[in-house]
């Protein structure tokens, strides 16, 4: 009996092994095609989405802002390039059309202090009258610190604050009724996983960057209703002069370039994963190694440990400077 059942069992296997070699492949191939096809329907959207698309960059001097522009020229966008410094915005738009192409336009500056809350609505202005409207704003700009929160003047926690938060806030509310009546924009906004966790010594830092993702986070419901994306970046380290220009305690510059700093992503991945990030209108992308990453779910599952942790980092850096 056994034997017979096997018998006829076994024929049948082996059709099956043969259709299912059979269908494999092709089946695999199709799949392939299939995703390639709608991988390059998303690039071609993103394409469409740039290309000569007004995007007005904070902080076009220097690091990310820097290499954002650049992606971004490369990608046929119609650049407005902000910064404090003229002569620098000057030299950069040089650079940037030496390597123009058919498909690329010459980028216009715009010139105006974050922190100086009295240039930001006419900087606004000027941009508008220059374009007519913004498509793309990405508020870029930003300053760090370093300092224990004893030592340092309440005018450094402004500075930063006035910097990385009120400026943009400012930036990005001088902009929006131009959005809101085409009914269309998209707010982007260079965080940091600074923006999520707090680590010691950074405290007007983390303050700031808690602050910019929270208001962000509220325009994003606010503004669902207008059309107008928003897109927060929360970057780890990056290779840039942040650490150089950070303020210290008492409002001079910390002039060390940090060994996290040096040993982060390069400015231009990172720039690369923004217009990624802006092309798939995507809410909010960590651009990070992976132990930021833990940490930031660490804070939110056993914020215990992660306040312990933090605590022996303080214990170990404070250390180290008095020895
Ligand atoms: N580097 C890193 O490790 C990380 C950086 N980030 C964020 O990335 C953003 C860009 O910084 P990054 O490129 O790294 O640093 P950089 O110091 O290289 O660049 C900062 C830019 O911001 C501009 N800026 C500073 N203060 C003002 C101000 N008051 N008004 C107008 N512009 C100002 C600077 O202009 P100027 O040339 O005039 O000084 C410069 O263009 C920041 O928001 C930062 O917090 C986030 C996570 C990690
Ligand atoms: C389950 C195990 C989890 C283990 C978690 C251990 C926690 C380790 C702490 C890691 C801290 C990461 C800090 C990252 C900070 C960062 O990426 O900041 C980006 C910046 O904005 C840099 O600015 P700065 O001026 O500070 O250079």
């Amino acid at each position: 009996m056994v034997s017979q059942a096997t018998r006829r069992f076994v024929p049948k296997g082996k059709l099956m092994d043969y259709i299912t070699s059979m269908a494999i492949v092709p089946l695999l191939v199709g799949c392939m095609g299939i995703f390639g096809l709608f991988k390059l329907l998303q690039w071609v959207r993103m394409k469409a989405y740039i290309q000569d698309s007004v995007v007005v960059i904070t902080g076009a001097t220097s690091g990310l802002g820097k290499e954002c522009a650049k992606v971004f020229h490369a990608a046929g966008a119609k650049l407005i390039l902000c910064g404090r410094s003229q002569e620098k915005l000057e030299e950069f738009v040089s650079e940037l059309s030496a390597t123009h192409s058919r498909k690329t336009h010459r980028p216009h500056i715009v010139v105006f202090d974050l922190a100086d809350s009295d240039t930001i609505v006419p900087a606004a202005n000027e941009i508008l009258q220059y374009t007519g409207y913004v498509d793309i704003l990405i508020n870029n700009a930003g300053i760090s610190y370093r300092g224990t929160i004893m030592d340092t003047a309440l005018e450094v926690d402004k500075k930063v604050m006035e910097t990385n938060y009120f400026g943009p806030v400012a930036l990005t509310k001088a902009i929006l009724p131009s959005m809101i009546a085409k009914k269309q924009g998209h707010i982007v906004v260079i965080s940091s996983i600074q923006g999520k966790i707090s680590i010691p010594f950074r405290s007007a830092y983390a303050a700031s960057k808690h602050a910019t993702q929270a208001f962000f986070d509220c325009l994003r419901a606010e503004m669902q209703q207008h059309e107008i994306d928003v897109t927060v970046i929360c970057p780890g380290y990056i290779q840039t002069n942040l650490s150089l220009n950070a303020l210290t305690a008492d409002g001079s510059k910390y002039g060390v370039m940090d060994k996290n700093t040096a040993s982060g992503r390069s400015p231009a991945e990172v720039a690369q994963t923004v217009l990624t990030a802006v092309g798939k209108k995507k809410k909010e992308v960590m651009v990070a190694d992976m132990l930021p990453c833990l940490a930031v779910f660490l804070r939110t599952l056993s914020p215990r440990l992660f306040f312990y942790i933090m605590a022996m980092r303080a214990k170990k850096e404070r250390k180290a400077k008095d020895s």
